[in-house]
């Protein structure tokens, strides 16, 4: 890890002779590579290489091939507001890791450790460069959110699979429930789809459940949510919708499979859908009966479309006097 002394700007003539043999010390034993200046007035920090030889620091990303750069805070507004606070609190000891700006824009991270004199807007000790340890954080965190998407997603057709379904439904109901959304769950089933793998392989069963998936993913909105929920199961949560426009949406979706399958192997799909009034807001506690309230009502619609003999879609529907579904053929 490389390492600067950083200087006030201003020294006395007798003070800078004794830091620069101590300078020189330092460098020799390998402890400093280089040092610097940190004027927080204009926030800029110069910034000296002394050891080229000992740690080739031509080749360094830092300094780009210069003996000298000029670095400035990748986010000036809020180092101005943090030495404000600190001023404020009367604190003059500064350690924390700053994101600076390279002239080649490239991110230089440095760890700073010692103390600020507000009256000179200077800063004085120690920074060490932990670029490189934050640029393997970083691509460390991408590779984890990589996985954690992986472990979301549906490998056939890169939809959300169960469990990441269920992750976005559980953030987004609470959101709009609070602001007065309704939501409507479709699931949609395709139709023998057994006899399909048996008479025409499982590899035109993997196309078909893909084309549902792309059929999906263009007849639904950005606010939608769609996963496939197991096998031949697809599941969307409507974002603001009523019973009449869910039931109206959820038919297009079956009308839109059905003709971009007529082509494949005349096959169709069934339709349950469930709906939740906008006034019904939940606790927090409630999101997780809610959602398997919803999924249960769906899934009796569409039990219901394929008792009624299949390609349909039908809606859950809460009598007064008990459970029943409603229909639209
Ligand atoms: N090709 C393919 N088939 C799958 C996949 N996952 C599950 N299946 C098959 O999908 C079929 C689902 O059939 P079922 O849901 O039991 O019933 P169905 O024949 O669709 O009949 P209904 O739902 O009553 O209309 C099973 O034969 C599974 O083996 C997959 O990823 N690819």
């Amino acid at each position: 890890m490389k390492s600067y002394l950083i200087q006030p700007p201003e020294m006395d003539p007798l003070e800078k002779k004794q830091q620069d043999s101590a300078i020189q010390t330092l460098t020799n034993s390998g402890m400093i590579d280089g040092v610097g200046v940190f004027d927080f007035k204009y926030f800029v920090l110069r910034i000296r290489a002394q050891s080229s030889t000992r740690h080739d620091i031509s080749r360094q990303s830092l300094l780009s091939g210069n003996k000298e750069v000029h670095l400035t805070p990748a986010n000036t507004d809020e180092m101005k507001r943090h030495i404000q606070v600190m001023k404020a609190k009367n604190q003059t000891q500064l350690n924390g890791t700053i994101e600076f700006r390279a002239p080649n824009g490239n991110s230089v991270w440095l760890h700073c450790k010692g103390s600020l004199c507000f009256k000179a807007n200077q800063f004085q000790g120690i920074a060490y460069d932990i670029t490189d340890y934050k640029r393997q954080e970083q691509q460390l965190q991408r590779e984890n959110e990589e996985y954690r998407l992986q472990a979301h997603q549906d490998d056939l057709t890169a939809l959300y699979n169960r469990r990441g379904f269920f992750v976005q439904m559980d953030h987004k109901l609470p959101l709009g429930l609070s602001r007065g959304a309704g939501y409507s769950l479709a699931i949609i089933d395709v139709d023998a789809f057994k006899t399909i793998n048996d008479q025409h392989g499982h590899q035109k069963g993997d196309h078909i459940l893909s084309t549902i998936a792309t059929t999906l993913q263009s007849y639904t909105r950005k606010s939608d949510i769609i996963g496939r929920l197991a096998g031949d199961e697809f599941i969307v949560l409507i974002d603001e919708t009523n019973f009449t426009e869910s039931l109206r949406i959820a038919d297009r979706f079956r009308a839109a499979i059905e003709a971009q399958l007529t082509t494949m192997h005349a096959a169709t799909v069934s339709i349950g859908i469930s709906t939740l009034k906008a006034t019904e807001v939940p606790s927090e506690s409630d999101i997780t009966s809610l959602r398997d309230q919803l999924i249960y009502q769906a899934d009796m619609a569409l039990y219901e479309a394929k008792r009624r003999g299949r390609n349909q879609t039908w809606h859950y529907h809460q009598p007064e006097n008990g459970t029943g579904t409603s229909t639209l053929s």
